[in-house]
């Protein structure tokens, strides 16, 4: 659609209010203090609870990657099963399919997306399709179009783009990267997020969008994998290190990038959605957790399987996109404003993590 159509568009369903007459979120109180996994069925959240009509009727776009089914998983115990739709272009294996609504959305079809939202009366959308660095870069073309967010818009949605330390590039200050600084980021996938944080913002000063957005250091989880991104390594070294005792990792051991683990990213995202509006500063915001070299990783990796060894073979292209990235992100902002606070450092992330992947056995003939 023609820019100049799409604002008249936008500007007549501002006015006309929700074209479908679906519910617009109430805001609901303040956040969750705990870690997905360690949450229990009972759990006594922080917040009021939702009545029927009150909860979020939620879409994830892109939702079968590394991050989307966990963040499914995360919003059904608060929401309800039926009220969370993942939606990817990926068939989903049987037990996804299995665990709640699943249906196909591609975001480039924009008629689909939005008979989808109109349909089902969504009213949350979390955007997470995305092409990650290193195959977006293998990728321009296709990755350029990826980042739409027009149907939030249009339909009065709480919008959540999850952005990325790759927002930002050589010439922002690296450590740590503050919110608001230079952001000339190299790859396509930087740029589309930087689009992706100013049409967010543009369209919430301009037109009043309810958009939120989190800069996500590298995710790192256990029971997904990650989709071709620069910070793959310290998931990899995981599965690698129980299996083989061994890691070859593609970036140089010197390479210091901000990490975090995915329980904490995933209750950031439902904490700054939840915070009320009044609280937020901005509408994009840095999260921070730890930093770490992949040297330093296999060191703590180290502890746990006294046999591991990590060799290098450096990936170019990985590793220029990784010396243009921060060190770390100054995330005093979001603790500020809305009391984000991480709970997992290095220690307990590989404790976890090689737990996670059944290591104990291994462990236990260590010690
Ligand atoms: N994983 C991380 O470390 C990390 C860090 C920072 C930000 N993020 C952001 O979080 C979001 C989720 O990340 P992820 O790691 O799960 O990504 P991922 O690459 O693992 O998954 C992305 C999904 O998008 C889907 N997709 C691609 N094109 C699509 C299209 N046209 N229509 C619908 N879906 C399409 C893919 O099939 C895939 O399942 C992304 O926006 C990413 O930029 C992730
Ligand atoms: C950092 C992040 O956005 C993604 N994991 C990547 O490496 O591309």
């Amino acid at each position: 659609m023609p820019a100049v159509r799409m604002l008249q568009h936008v500007v007549g369903q501002l006015l006309l209010g929700p074209a479908c007459g679906c519910r617009t979120s109430a805001l609901p109180a303040r956040s969750l203090g705990a870690s997905p996994w360690q949450i229990p069925a009972n759990a006594n959240f922080h917040s009021a609870s939702f009545s029927e009509t009150d909860r979020p009727r939620v879409l994830i776009t892109g939702g079968l990657g590394q991050l989307g089914v966990g963040l499914a998983n995360f919003l059904r115990k608060r929401f309800g099963k039926d009220n969370v739709i993942l939606s990817d272009i990926r068939k989903p294996p049987d037990h996804i399919f299995q665990s709640g609504p699943c249906i196909y959305s591609d975001i480039l079809d924009y008629k689909n997306l939005r008979e989808i939202v109109v349909n089902n009366g969504i009213t949350w959308l979390f955007h997470y399709s995305a092409l990650l660095s290193a195959v977006g870069e293998a990728n321009v073309s296709l990755a350029k179009a990826v980042n739409i967010t027009d149907v939030a818009v249009e339909h009065g949605l709480r919008l959540f783009v999850p952005s990325t330390i790759g927002a930002f590039g050589p010439t922002s200050p690296r450590d740590p990267t503050p919110d608001l600084c230079v952001q000339r980021p190299r790859t396509i996938y930087g740029v589309s997020k930087v689009h992706a944080e100013l049409m967010g913002e543009y369209y919430h000063y301009r037109y009043g969008l309810d958009f939120r957005c989190l800069r996500y250091p590298g995710i790192i989880s256990a029971d997904s994998q990650p989709g071709g991104g620069t910070t793959d390594y310290a998931v990899q070294i995981f599965h690698d290190a129980v299996k083989n005792g061994k890691f070859e990792c593609n970036l140089k051991p010197s390479t210091r990038l901000p990490m975090m683990y995915i329980d904490d990213c995933l209750r950031a995202t439902l904490e700054v959605m939840e915070a009320p509006a009044e609280s937020l500063s901005m509408r994009t915001y840095n999260i921070n957790a730890m930093s770490f070299t992949p040297e330093e990783l296999a060191q703590e990796v180290h502890k746990h399987i006294p046999e591991f060894q990590i060799t290098y073979n450096v990936d170019s292209a990985r590793q220029a996109i990784a010396d243009g990235w921060p060190v770390s992100l100054d995330d005093s902002n979001a603790r500020k404003d809305w009391k984000w606070k991480h709970d997992f450092d290095l220690p307990e992330l590989v404790t976890t993590m090689l737990n996670f992947h059944g290591s104990d056995t291994r462990i236990a003939q260590a010690n």
